[in-house]
């Protein structure tokens, strides 16, 4: 598995973009440390997303909204560390971008310059219009990521399926129209109509990454410890789980407690 890397290059936004071209689908997981992005990157995944997700799956809060710049760079800074071959994307926290487009760039340059990622995603279309051109302008690649948007729940109040409506998908294809148009090297779709998915991965040219935005999308993106099935409390429907770590995980550790308890480990074998 972990030799496999070497027969590869680096992936790039050029290659992402030429991967929609020909016509191959893009994956994308997210990872926070070291030791994961080392297992991810060496399975040949395409993009790293270092998500603020973070903050749930690796602090404990109920949303993404308490993670802090300082602490997304911590958790870059370590994947990055470990990465051979993936592109390496990280989420601009909720409160470092929304004030004005200069405190966008300057979160943007702190990200790029403290952990070495290779590029940014901010949530939102037409409303961060001019933080997304500074951003670009500064030579840093930009992700867009539209529809369910996590850092604005409390707007929403639900994390229901967006876009449903006429006039919501109308506004959700003219953000994707307006990212291509600023540049942006790709988008995240989140929790949409797979119909509207399609339709706007037809009109633009930069590849769209799904989450749950069904099978039209040109790429996948979930969090790790979902598809470990190491999260598991959390079971909407887009959640593919490849393995049942929460439960595996438990097992090896109760194994460990009894075997301290019973006197079993160490054994004569495992001293010096
Ligand atoms: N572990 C984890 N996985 C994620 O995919 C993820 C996070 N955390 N944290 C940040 C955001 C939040 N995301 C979410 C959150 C909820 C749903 C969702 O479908 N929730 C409910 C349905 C709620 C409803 O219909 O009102 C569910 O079925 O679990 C989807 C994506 C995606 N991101
Ligand atoms: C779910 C993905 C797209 C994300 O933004 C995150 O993990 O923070
Ligand atoms: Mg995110």
């Amino acid at each position: 598995m972990s030799t496999a890397k070497k027969e590869y290059k680096r992936v790039t936004v050029k290659s992402l973009v030429d991967m929609k071209k020909n016509g191959e689908k893009i994956s994308m997981l997210t990872a926070y440390d070291y030791s994961m992005a080392k297992i991810v990157d060496s399975a040949n995944v395409d993009v790293i997303l270092v998500g603020d997700s973070a903050s749930n799956v690796m602090a404990g809060h109920e949303t993404t909204l308490p993670i802090t710049l300082d602490q997304m760079i911590y958790h870059a800074a370590s994947v990055i560390r470990a990465v051979d071959r993936a592109l390496v994307v990280v989420d601009i926290p909720f409160g470092s971008y929304q004030s004005d487009p200069k405190e966008a760039l300057r979160s943007a340059i702190r990200i790029m310059k403290e952990s070495g990622a290779h590029a940014v995603k901010l949530e939102g279309g037409v409303e961060i219009k001019e933080s997304v051109k500074r951003i670009l302008n500064a030579g840093i690649p930009v992700m867009g990521h539209l529809g369910l948007t996590p850092q604005s729940i409390y707007k929403f109040g639900t994390y229901t399926v967006r876009a449903k409506e006429e006039e919501e998908a109308e506004k959700l294809m003219e953000d994707a129209k307006l990212l291509e148009k600023l540049g942006c090297f790709g988008i995240v779709l989140e929790k949409i109509p797979a119909d509207l998915t399609k339709k706007v991965s037809e009109s633009i040219s930069i590849p769209t990454i799904g989450i749950g935005g069904g099978k039209y999308a040109d790429g996948q993106v979930l969090v790790i410890h979902d598809l470990l099935g190491m999260t598991h409390e959390f079971n909407p429907r887009f959640l593919r789980r490849y393995m049942n770590l929460y439960e595996d995980m438990g097992k090896a550790i109760s194994d460990y407690v009894s075997d301290v308890k019973k006197k079993d480990f160490p054994s004569d074998d495992e001293q010096y």
